[in-house]
Formats: C-alpha cells, structure tokens, sequence
C-alpha cells in the first residue's frame, strides 16, 4: 500500500514516525511523507520518494491508498473534503479533532472499538479519526468496566500535561520552571535561608508578568489551570464535553453513559492522569471489578492501592514513553458500594495521539493481506 504521512515532524508525527520504526511497519508499505511547507527538500530515508512532497497537492494526496495526518485541523479542513469530493477511494487517517463527530467517521481505537473499525471498513467508510487523549486513555483503563455494561456514570477530573497544548507550550513550561529556579537559586543553596521568603520570591516572580506564558496565558510552572479548550454555553470547556461526545460514539452506546468533569491543565510534561468517580450499576465486589479492568486489554494493569505501588507506578514519571495504562487507587467511596474511585496516567502523545492511528494502519495492512 501507499501511505502518505503529512505532519510526521511535528511532536505527535513524530511520536508515531519513531512507533512505525520500532515496530517494523516501514517495511510493510510504500511511504511519502508530506509537507505544507518544505515540499522538494530531503525526506525521511524510509520514504519512497527522495523529497518531501506537497501537502496541499491534491494530485499527489489522491494517489495514495491512505493518508495519516497529524497535521492538524486547519490540514483536514482544507484537504479532506476536496479530496474526498475528487473520488478518491482511499482511508484518511487523522489525529485532528474536527472530523471526529461527523457520522461518515469512525473513531478509531481498536482494543475498545475494533468491531466497529471493522464493520466501518466492510461499508466503505473511508475516514478514521484517533480520538481525544483524555477520552481515549480513560476507555482503554476502564475497558473492562464498560465491556461489561457496569457504568452508570463517570466524572473524570483531569490533570493534563502541558504537551497537549503543542509543542511549544512544552518549551514555555520548562523555560518557566528554569526561570522561577534561577530567581531562587542562591537563597537555595544556602540553608539558612527563609522558605517563605523564598516562596514569596518565586509568586512574584510569578506574579511579576516576567515569564513568557504566550502559550498558556498565565503561569503553568508551579501552578495549574483549571480550563483546557474554548468555553461551551454549557459551562464546559470543550475538552470536557469531549468525553461523554466521544466516548459514547466510540462504545457506540443506545443510552448514553453521563461522562463529565472538570480538565485541569497541570506540569507534567506528556502524561495525562486523570481521577475518577464511577457510579457502578452494581455493588459488585472490589477483587471482581479488579479483574475485569485488569482482563480488558493488554495495556491496563492495576495498581494495588497501597502507597508505595501508587508513588511507584501510578505517575506521570513512571509511565511517560510507555504504552502503558495503570489504574489504582481502586475503592468503594464513602457514598456507597456502587461508588468506585480510580485514578489512570497514561502517555498523551502514545496512546493518547499516535497509537491508536498507527494501529488503524497496521489493521488496513492486515486486510490487504
Ligand atoms: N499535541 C497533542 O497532544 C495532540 C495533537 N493532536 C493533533 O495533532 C495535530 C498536530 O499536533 P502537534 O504534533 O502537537 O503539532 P506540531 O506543532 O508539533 O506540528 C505540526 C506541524 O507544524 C509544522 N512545523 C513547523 N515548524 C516546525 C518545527 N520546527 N518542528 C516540527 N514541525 C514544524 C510541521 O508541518 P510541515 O512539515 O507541513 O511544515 C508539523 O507537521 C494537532 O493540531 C491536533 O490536531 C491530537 C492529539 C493530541
Ligand atoms: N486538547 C488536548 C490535546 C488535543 O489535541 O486534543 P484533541 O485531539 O481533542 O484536539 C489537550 O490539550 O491536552
């Protein structure tokens, strides 16, 4: 097959080139790689072509069997729809959000979803779309729980990594921490120093409008902010009604399962946790609820809840460029035995972007052999 990547030097592009690499599916396709900026300089060395082709040449784009594009929103809105109006009869693969709720796509995230991926491929649909971070790392750690049809509602409450804004919204956090460290650093090498004065310094600074917050507005570094996306009339931001949107398209559910929360934006790098209030159908004992998250996918394991298995596992630190999806701190909250509490990290750019797109790769690749 030939496959076209455009957005493959961007993080999340990149986050996905560098998966295809490690697992060998290079070797299983014919790869252009695409750009909207530098068409005609060297491509990457597993490209069929010497040179970057042009990401806005429809003629080139149509003549692929399928497109993965992490390019972003204003590429999909600008390609998409042309290319699909020229006939072409190929797959659009897409990490960007603006076609996710159309109902000619599918969401893709196979362990939760496959059926649905395969049954869309069987009527011809042609688009794909990986869905949002939180919504997908959330399905994949309490697969099992929806599986068994035991959710009556969630309310995820996020704590989301600064790449999610972008790349450069990672630059700005790291410059801010740098920064608010070098305001301090004498007083903290010296341990006769005051910590309230040195807190004192560091808000501030903080507060001083001396650090470069351009891609966040305000200050992330030693604080958090507790909106992500626009602002809905529901009072949402859109990254929270994104949850119980997508999700129940994903679980393709006929009564839709109440998700909704707030999304918090904290200083982790690339993970997003999240905290979870579930309201269960069912007072089901804890050891059986551990069982079927822990059964669902191979991805998920749990946590025993215990401080040492949480502080070692259950962190941004300890998963970030992993594949993996802990979920601990299970237990019955003091509302009552149907009330499960749960906490999931997972890696945003892993499984919360690039995977589940180059899984719909390899699952395309699977079928033409
Ligand atoms: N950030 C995230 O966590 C998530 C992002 N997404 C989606 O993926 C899209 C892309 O996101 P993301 O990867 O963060 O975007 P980036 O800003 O990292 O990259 C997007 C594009 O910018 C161009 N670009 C310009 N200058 C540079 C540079 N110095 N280095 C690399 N690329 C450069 C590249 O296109 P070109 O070669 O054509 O110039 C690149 O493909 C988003 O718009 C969103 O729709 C989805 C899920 C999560
Ligand atoms: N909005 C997410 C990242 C993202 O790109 O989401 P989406 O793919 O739904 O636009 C965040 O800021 O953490």
């Amino acid at each position: 097959m030939r496959i076209g990547i455009v957005g493959w030097r961007g993080m999340v592009g990149s986050v996905l080139v560098e998966r295809m690499r490690e697992e060998g599916d290079f070797s299983k396709i014919e790869a252009s790689f695409f750009s909207t900026s530098q068409a005609g300089q060297p491509a990457p060395s597993e490209a069929t072509e010497p040179t970057l082709l042009d990401a806005h040449d429809l003629q080139s784009l149509a003549q692929m069997d399928a497109i993965i594009t992490c390019q972003g929103s204003e590429f999909t809105k600008s390609m998409h729809g042309p290319l699909m109006a020229s006939g072409w009869k190929g797959i659009w693969i897409d990490a960007a959000s603006s076609l996710r709720m159309d109902d000619s796509a599918t969401i893709v995230l196979d362990p939760v979803n496959g059926d649905a991926i395969a049954k869309a491929l069987d009527e011809g649909k042609q688009t794909f779309v990986g869905g949002n971070c939180t919504v997908s790392l959330m399905l994949l750690a309490l697969g099992g729980l929806f599986e068994a049809d035991l959710v009556e509602w969630v309310s995820p409450m996020t704590y989301q990594a600064a790449s999610g804004g972008g790349a450069r919204h990672m630059k700005e956090l790291l410059k801010q921490m740098g920064e608010l460290h070098h305001c301090v650093a004498e007083d903290l090498s010296n341990p006769a120093s005051s910590v309230l004065e040195i807190e004192r310094n560091v808000t501030a600074k903080m507060n001083s409008g001396e650090l470069d917050a351009t891609e966040f507005g305000v200050p992330l570094a030693g604080s958090l902010i507790p909106w992500i996306d626009s602002p809905l009339q529901s009072g949402q931001s859109r990254e929270e009604w994104k949850a119980q949107a997508e999700a129940n398209k994903i679980l393709d559910t006929d009564t839709p399962v109440a998700i909704d929360g707030l999304c918090v934006r904290v200083g982790a790098l690339r993970c997003h946790s999240q905290a979870l209030t579930i309201k269960l159908k069912q007072d089901l004992p804890l050891s059986d609820i551990e069982g079927l998250l822990a059964n669902h996918n191979p991805w998920v394991h749990v946590v025993p809840n215990t401080p040492e298995a949480t502080r070692a596992q259950l962190t941004p630190t300890a998963v970030t460029g992993t594949l993996q999806i802990p979920v601990g701190r299970l237990r019955k909250l003091a509302m009552g035995g149907e009330y499960l509490s749960a906490f999931t990290v997972g890696d945003q750019l892993l499984w919360g972007a690039a995977e589940p797109l180059r899984r719909m790769l390899t699952i395309l690749l699977a079928r033409q052999s």
